[in-house]
């Protein structure tokens, strides 16, 4: 068998299309545009490209872009007093600040000094909580991005077994939290669970998250089943000349695509996916914030 190719490049162009329509209608109907604030310490070159990325998308679809880039030696001080400007502005419905930041500074206290309500990374502690306990909240990113394409390849997932591998606050275990939502049987394991494969060979979803390139062989994929892979590793590609690298995720997608009924590939899966949900998340943020019914399609 080979597997159906998840194009999360197209998935994203369409869910970002349906976010475009949405401001439209915000615009024309009640005078408003969503605004997204993104800020960067310091000069990490990918997370240069991911804020750029998110900047152009956010202003192609229609919303303000307000980009804050600060130097890395930038004070724990300093960017919390950002923080609470960006929360103070009206024109402000969404607020993201880069990961990772510069050691100097505590991760958790600038994630929990955003207001939950423009968390549109939905990593405060608050939309946690919230979607832990099945309430509406805001949506991690990536997990949202990878629930749009399971629904959208496999309608309902109640009653799949469902294994999420890796237990990391952005994407693993708020994946689990949406999965059991729609009713999974959800499995969490990780680099330390005991026979790991076994565990994955009963994944009618699975869902690899742990950072390590192609730790997921083909064998221990159940045939037929659905395999969302989070994982971007950069890793040496000699093949293409000295120095060289090439991205690969967490699945090894040449025999794992052999096995399985459905698969995304890296690059042009889960990661376009993220950026799509970010401007749908803020789309969310901004008609909660003016009492609007939110988008339909783009949320949990
Ligand atoms: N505050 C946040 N920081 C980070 C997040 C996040 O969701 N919120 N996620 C990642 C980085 N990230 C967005 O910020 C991100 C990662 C990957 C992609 C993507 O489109 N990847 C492409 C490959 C890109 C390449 O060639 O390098 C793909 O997989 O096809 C988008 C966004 C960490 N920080």
């Amino acid at each position: 068998m080979t597997a159906t190719i998840i194009d999360g490049k197209a998935f994203a162009a369409s869910v970002r299309e349906k976010v475009a329509e949405h401001v439209t209608r915000l615009q024309e109907e009640h005078g408003i545009t969503p605004g997204l604030a993104v800020v960067l310490v310091g000069e990490d070159p990918a997370s240069q490209v991911y804020v750029r990325n998110k900047g152009k998308q956010t202003l192609e679809a229609g919303m303000n872009s307000y980009e804050h880039k600060l130097p890395v030696e930038t004070s724990e001080a300093d960017l919390l007093a950002l923080v609470e400007k960006l929360n103070a502005d009206p024109a402000v419905h969404g607020i993201l600040v880069q990961l990772p930041l510069p050691d100097h500074i505590d991760e958790e206290k600038v994630i929990n000094s955003i207001t939950p309500a423009k968390d549109v990374d939905g990593f405060h502690i608050l939309n946690v909580g919230l979607l832990g306990t099945g309430q509406k909240s805001m949506v991690p990113c990536t997990p949202l991005g990878c629930l749009m394409m399971l629904r959208d390849q496999l309608g309902s997932l109640s009653g799949l077994n469902a294994v999420v591998v890796g237990r990391s606050n952005i994407v693993g275990k708020p994946m689990a939290q949406l999965l059991l939502r729609d009713s999974c049987t959800v499995t969490i394991a990780h680099s330390r669970t005991k026979d790991l494969a076994d565990v994955c060979r009963g994944a009618d979803i699975l869902v690899a998250a742990v950072g390590r390139p192609r730790m997921i062989p083909g064998d221990w994929v159940k045939p037929g089943a659905t395999v969302i892979d989070v994982g971007i590793n950069r890793i040496d590609a000699p093949e293409k000349g000295e120095g060289k690298t090439r991205l690969v995720g967490d699945v090894d997608f040449d025999s794992a695509k052999e096995v399985a009924g459905a698969i995304t590939p890296v690059p042009g899966g889960v990661g376009p996916m993220t950026i799509a949900c970010l401007l749908a998340n803020t789309v969310t943020a901004c008609c909660r914030a003016n009492n609007l019914p939110e988008p339909e399609g783009l949320t949990a």
